[in-house]
């Protein structure tokens, strides 16, 4: 892997966002704070998970936004609308956290990430893949897979001006194969929209963090809600940016923020001639995961 991955050096920002049950107030809120972002020269934008609704099952179905057909009227999918609107008037590239969905083809309900660029046009989006079901007795049960489908696909988005990036969600990034493919098709940043909470928050958000961008030498952004302890969810926030060699650039505490880092090629480069995991691989021993059969394109949207 070249150290092209990374064209130039890019501020990336996340936005731990503080938003609550209005969702037409969270999309306007959400857009002052992309604003501030952009002003102080973030280039790359990220909101978190479910930013335009609380968390939780039971939210789904009413906060669910149509996308199809592509584009959506305002009525369907004002967050498509907003999204594309906060990118376009402030020229960043926007990964517009996620949001509840309903496909009108397959009748089921997503936890989608919709990624804009700074004309507005939606470059890419990402279904969530792994469904967040766990169950930890006395700690946390949790259960999307009650409401929502899974989405089927790698998503890998190119932004013209710096290189591609992977866009997957939350529970995703514990699945290192999907962080693996994306880094070996190229990608220079794996960036996961997340609302951990605060048993699972506490003992694996970092360590994921930090494990994603060191098994893979590329740069990891994590980019949750806000804590709101009148929630029924409540996030773990710490919404952080690690670099290619597992360093913590940056970390919010649990409140609102704006983090942000500058990242660079170098960076990427430097891990890798330095630990050169990408020539030492013995695929002669076990299989390449990114080799063949990956799904990049999900039919329908
Ligand atoms: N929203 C999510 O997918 C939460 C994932 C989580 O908390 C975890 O421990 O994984």
């Amino acid at each position: 892997m070249s150290s092209s991955v990374l064209k130039k050096p890019v501020k990336l920002s996340c936005i731990q966002l503080a938003s609550g049950a209005d969702k037409a107030a969270n999309l306007k809120h959400a857009a002052s704070q992309v604003a501030k972002a952009a002003q102080a020269g973030s280039n790359i934008v990220v909101l978190p998970e479910c930013f335009n609704s609380p968390y939780g099952c039971q939210y789904f179905p009413d906060y669910a936004e149509t996308l199809l057909p592509s584009p959506p009227t305002r009525e369907q999918s004002p967050s498509y609308h907003a999204l594309s609107a906060m990118a376009s008037e402030n020229k960043i590239y926007l990964v517009g956290g996620s949001i509840p969905e309903f496909s009108p083809d397959t009748k089921k309900h997503y936890n989608t990430s919709l990624i804009f660029g700074p004309d507005g046009k939606l470059l890419g989006t990402h279904r969530k893949v792994h469904l967040f079901d766990i169950d930890i007795p006395g700690k946390i049960t949790f259960k999307e897979s009650e409401v929502l489908s899974p989405g089927n696909k790698v998503t890998l988005v190119d932004l013209p001006e710096y290189g591609t990036i992977a866009v997957a969600i939350c529970y995703d990034v514990r699945f290192p194969e999907l962080a693996m493919i994306a880094a070996r098709k190229g990608a220079f940043a794996l960036i996961y929209p997340g609302a951990f909470n605060l048993t699972t928050g506490a003992l694996h958000w970092k360590l994921l963090a930090q494990g994603r961008a060191v098994d893979n030498q590329i740069y990891v952004a994590m980019c949750s809600p806000a804590r709101d302890m009148s929630a029924s969810y409540n996030a773990w926030g710490h919404s952080m940016i690690v670099d290619p060699m597992a360093k913590v650039l940056v970390e919010a505490e649990e409140k609102e923020a704006i983090i942000e880092a500058e990242i660079e090629g170098g960076a990427i480069a430097e891990a890798r001639k330095n630990i050169p995991l990408n020539t030492q691989r013995r695929f002669d021993v076990y299989t390449d995961v990114s080799a063949s059969g990956v799904k990049f394109e999900e039919p329908g949207l």
